[in-house]
C-alpha cells in the first residue's frame, strides 16, 4: 500500500495559487496575508474506553479558514494520519469552492486522526459524540457546519446532529448529510459524483469532445468514486478502471459498473473492490494514475499526481474528484503539456452545494423534492463552470486559475463590504 500524499505539503500549494490570484485581482500584501491564515484552529484529546476495556486517546481537529461570506463549511474526516497542514489546506479550498459556486458560506474543515474500520459501531458513536460535544461552543447553523467527508457518512452526521442537540435544542440545520429521515436533503449522498459528472461533460462538450464511449480511470470507490462512475456509465461513458486504497480493477472494455456497487454494498466498507466477484484483472494505484484514457478521475486523497509520476499520465483531461489530488508542480506541467485540469473547488462542489440546500431546507422545516434539488445543483454548477470558462478563455487562463481568480475576488469584495 502506498502513501502517495507523503511529502507533499498542500498548503504550500495553495498558497501558491492564492497568491497569485490575488496578483491578478489587484489586492496587497496584507490581504494576502489575511486570506492565508485561518481564522481559527482547535486540537483537542479524545479519549474512549473501547469495548475491550482498554483506553485509546485520539485527537479531533477543526480548522475554521474564513466566514466573511457567510459562517463556516465544510467536512468531517475520520483518517488515521491527519494533521493540521492537510486541514489548513483543506478549510481554505473550502473557502475557495463556496465562494466560486457562490453559496452563502466560508471554509472549514476537522475530523480525528482515527481509522473508522478498526472501531465497533458503539465506539465510533461515543467518539463522535464526544468529538461534537467538544466542538459545540464553536459550532451551530449560524457559525459552522460541519458535514461528511473521506471516512463519514450520514450516520456519523446523525451522531454529531444528536449530539449538538442534546445542549442546544433540536437543531437539524447544524450539519449537513444527514441522513433522510432525520432531516437529510434528497440528493446530498450523490451529490458530488452527480456534480462531477456534470461538469465533465460540459467540459467535454466545451472542447468538442465526444463522452459517449470515452474511457475513464477513477482513483477511489467510496461516496465520490462510486457515484462518478454510475454516473458516467449512464452518461454512456466507458469506466475501465476503478480502485480503493488496496488496488484496483481494470477491463478494457468497461467495468459493469452496476454490478460493482451492487457487490461492493453487499460485501460491505472493510471488503475492497480488489476481492469482488466481477469481471476484471488487478492494477494498482499508480498503473491507474498513468492508463492511456480519455478521462483520469482521482477521487480520494490529495497529492496522488505529483512531480514523480505526472510525465508518465496519459490522460487527455483531469477531473479532480478529491481536494488537492495534484501538486502545484504537476499542475504546471499539465498547463506545459496542455492537459486540462478541472480543479477540485469547480469540479467536486455539488456536495457542498446540496449540502447549502440542505442547510436551506433545515432552516425553513421544508424538505425539496429531488427534482428541485437536481434542477437546482445543474444551475449552481453551471454557471460556475461558464464562469470558469469565459475567464479562462478570455485571460488565457488555466481552469484552476481562472477558478481561483473568480473566487478570490468574491471573498475580497465582501470583506470590503463588512469593512475591518
Ligand atoms: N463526500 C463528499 O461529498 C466530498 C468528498 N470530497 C473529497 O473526495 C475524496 C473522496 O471522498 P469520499 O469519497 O467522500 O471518501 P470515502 O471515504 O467515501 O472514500 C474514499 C475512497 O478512497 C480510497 N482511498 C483512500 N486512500 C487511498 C489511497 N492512498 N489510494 C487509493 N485510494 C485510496 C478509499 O479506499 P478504502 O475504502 O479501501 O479505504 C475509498 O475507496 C476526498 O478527497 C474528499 O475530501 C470532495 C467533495 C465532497
Ligand atoms: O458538504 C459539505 O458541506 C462539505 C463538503 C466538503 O467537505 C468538500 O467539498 O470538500
Amino acid at each position: 500500500m502506498v502513501n502517495p500524499t507523503s511529502g507533499y505539503n498542500p498548503q504550500q500549494c495553495l498558497e501558491s495559487y492564492l497568491a497569485r490570484a490575488l496578483q491578478r485581482i489587484g489586492a496587497n500584501e496584507e490581504m494576502n496575508h489575511l486570506l492565508q491564515a485561518s481564522y481559527r484552529e482547535i486540537k483537542f484529546e479524545l479519549p474512549l474506553v473501547r469495548e475491550n476495556g482498554s483506553l485509546a486517546v485520539f485527537h479531533g481537529y477543526r480548522v475554521q479558514h474564513h466566514r466573511s461570506r457567510g459562517p463556516f463549511k465544510g467536512g468531517i474526516r475520520y483518517r488515521p494520519h491527519v494533521d493540521w497542514e492537510q486541514f489548513r489546506a483543506l478549510a481554505s479550498i473550502m473557502t475557495w469552492k463556496t465562494a466560486l459556486v457562490d453559496i452563502p458560506f466560508g471554509g472549514a474543515k476537522g475530523g480525528i486522526d482515527c481509522d473508522p474500520n478498526t472501531l465497533t459501531p458503539l465506539e465510533l458513536e461515543t467518539l463522535s459524540k464526544r468529538f461534537m460535544i467538544k466542538l459545540g461552543p464553536l459550532v451551530g447553523p449560524d457559525r459552522d457546519i460541519p458535514a461528511p467527508g473521506m471516512g463519514t457518512d450520514e450516520q456519523i452526521m446523525a451522531w454529531l446532529y444528536d449530539a449538538y442537540s442534546q445542549g442546544h435544542g433540536d437543531e437539524p440545520a447544524v450539519v449537513t448529510g444527514k441522513p433522510l429521515g432525520l432531516g437529510g436533503s434528497y440528493g446530498r449522498t450523490e451529490a458530488t459524483g452527480r456534480g462531477l459528472a456534470l461538469v465533465t461533460a460540459w467540459v467535454m462538450q466545451a472542447r468538442g469532445l465526444p463522452l459517449e464511449g470515452a474511457t475513464v480511470a477513477i482513483q477511489g470507490f467510496g461516496n465520490v468514486g462510486s457515484h462518478i462512475a454510475r454516473f458516467l456509465a449512464e452518461k454512456g461513458a466507458k469506466v475501465v478502471a476503478i480502485s480503493d486504497i488496496r488496488g484496483g480493477l481494470y477491463k478494457g472494455d468497461g467495468l459493469d459498473i452496476k454490478n460493482l456497487i451492487a457487490s461492493k454494498i453487499a460485501a460491505g466498507k472493510s471488503v475492497s473492490v480488489t476481492e469482488l466477484d466481477v469481471k476484471g484483472e488487478s492494477i494498482s494505484n499508480e498503473e491507474l494514475l498513468t492508463l492511456d484514457v480519455d478521462i483520469l478521475i482521482p477521487a480520494a486523497i490529495e497529492g496522488v499526481l505529483h512531480e514523480s509520476n505526472v510525465d508518465q499520465v496519459k490522460a487527455r483531461l483531469i477531473v479532480e474528484g478529491a481536494n488537492l489530488p495534484t501538486t502545484c508542480g504537476a499542475a504546471e506541467v499539465f498547463k506545459d503539456r496542455g492537459i486540462p485540469v478541472v480543479p477540485d473547488i469547480l469540479a467536486n462542489a455539488g456536495g457542498v452545494t446540496v449540502s447549502y440546500f440542505e442547510w436551506a431546507q433545515n432552516l425553513q422545516r421544508y424538505r425539496w423534492e429531488l427534482e428541485t434539488v437536481d434542477q437546482r445543483l445543474e444551475r449552481t454548477l453551471k454557471k460556475a463552470w461558464e464562469k470558469v470558462r469565459k475567464r479562462a478563455a478570455e485571460d488565457n487562463l488555466s481552469y484552476r486559475e481562472a477558478a481561483y481568480v473568480i473566487a478570490t475576488k468574491r471573498v475580497k469584495r465582501a470583506i470590503e463590504l463588512r469593512g475591518f
